[in-house]
């Protein structure tokens, strides 16, 4: 595979930029391939290889790359200026439209990204109940946001470690509960009770597998938030896209906060906080200084207002439907290749959602996550760009005919991968 330019763009990038790097998830070993543009479901890079993106930036780009009424969308708001000091009639529109995705949005409030909508809502609950303590899924994902990168990397254990340098003060104040344990969960959470500002969940959480909260443990978690005052916060930054009006409502759940984030902008800078109004109040500046006070130079700036207008527009229950049907097209297709080749690997995931999970190592590779990485680069090989952790997803500009050449694409993969742990 040439990725000549790639390298020597890395080589560069080496010099001015820690590893040549400015976000963790894209960097690959050597180096990582170098994109050059993107066009509807394909992607080509630096050295001219043209494949299907379905990791589509981590799963944000539901509309791929470029969709012409994205594209419109942004020109034409680009032309009026990119932001201003004052607000802009588009960031009404645009409330107005997520506001109408969910009975749970009456208030909604914009960030830059879905690192600040989750730091911005653990503050409102923590603003609203009084309390310092927050509860989330050990393993999961959030973001940055240091009360969140507490026990965040895929591993299920509930001992709470820390990113690097997360002081003491900040790490004692987050706790731990088992997902989808609805008593290991109220056990922990029974014990901090009074303490207690959210619960912050990922209804589909992907970094411990891509599997759907249970209706149990969602319930146990509700009545516990109704019991005690803490506030249930559900954070939809990638599970958004498996229901029109989000992951809790298609699992039969509601919670008080919803975080928002990738593709109710589907490409342009965005997040949001949306809540119900008794609990949103926090942020109201106009009864007096807020409880909360919440800036950001690029909140509801009017181009990824206008990104986002367009993204809801082109994401209608149709659209919702027809690639949740190719997600569990691609899912069956995977889980056969798995099959065929004998080895024991998951394929979880929701609707427009999936996720290989690398269960054991097959011969000749140290690990599962060894032999994962080799999936990664023989699919790049073969055409196909996924996560190198196994996630990828569907784009609204895909068909059959792409689903078809991933699922033909993979399964080669797979035997070559495995063809070369035996030599
Ligand atoms: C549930 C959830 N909450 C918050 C965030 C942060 O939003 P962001 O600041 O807009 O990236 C995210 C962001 N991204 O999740 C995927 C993220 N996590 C990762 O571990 C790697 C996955 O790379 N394959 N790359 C990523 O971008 C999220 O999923």
């Amino acid at each position: 595979m040439n990725t000549e330019k790639s390298a020597a763009l890395y080589a560069r990038a080496v010099e001015v930029m820690p590893g040549g790097n400015s976000r963790t998830a894209v960097y690959s070993s050597p180096y990582p391939v170098y994109v050059r543009s993107g066009s509807g479901a394909r992607v080509t890079d630096v050295d001219g290889v043209e494949r299907i993106d379905f990791l589509n930036n981590s799963t944000t780009l539901i509309h791929g790359h470029a969709h012409p009424e994205m594209v419109e969308a942004i020109a034409a708001a680009v032309g009026h200026g990119t932001s201003f000091g004052m607000p802009t009639p588009v960031e009404v529109e645009y409330a107005e439209a997520l506001s109408a995705r969910n009975a749970t949005f009456e208030h909604v409030r914009f960030t830059s990204s879905g690192t600040e909508a989750v730091m911005m809502a653990v503050q409102a609950a923590r603003a609203h109940t009084g309390r310092p303590k927050i509860a989330k899924i050990a393993g999961a994902y959030h973001g940055a946001y240091d009360a969140v990168a507490v026990n965040n990397d895929g591993s299920g254990n509930l001992i709470s470690h820390a990113v690097t340098g997360n002081p003491e003060g900040v790490v004692s104040n987050t706790v731990v509960i088992p997902f989808n344990d609805p008593e290991g969960s109220l056990e922990v959470l029974r014990r901090h009770a009074d303490e207690l500002a959210c619960v912050l969940i990922d209804p589909v959480p992907w970094r411990i597998g891509l599997l759907p909260a249970s209706k149990e443990w969602l319930d146990a978690l509700r009545e516990f938030c109704d019991t005690t005052g803490a506030l249930l916060i559900s954070d939809e930054v990638g599970s958004y896209r498996v229901g029109y009006h989000g992951a809790m409502e298609l699992l039969g759940a509601e919670a008080d906060i919803t975080v928002l984030g990738k593709v109710i902008a589907a490409g342009m800078p965005i997040g949001a906080v949306a809540g119900r109004r008794r609990f949103m109040g926090v942020f109201d500046p106009s009864k007096g200084k807020p409880a909360l006070p919440h800036s950001g130079s690029y909140n509801a700036n009017p181009v990824s207002m206008s990104s986002g207008l367009a993204s809801l527009r082109l994401l209608t229950p149709e659209a919702h439907e027809r690639i949740g049907l190719l997600g569990e097209q691609a899912r069956v297709a995977m889980r056969g290749a798995l099959a065929d080749a004998g080895l024991d690997w998951e394929v979880n995931g929701l609707g427009s959602l999936f996720r290989v999970v690398a269960t054991s190592a097959p011969a000749g590779y140290d690990s599962s996550a060894a032999a994962m990485k080799a999936l990664y680069w023989k699919l790049l090989e073969n055409g196909i760009h996924v996560g190198d952790s196994g996630l990828g997803c569907i784009s609204t500009p895909m068909g059959e005919e792409e689903v078809a050449e991933y699922a033909a694409a993979f399964s080669t993969s797979l035997d070559q991968v495995l063809a070369e742990g035996r030599a």
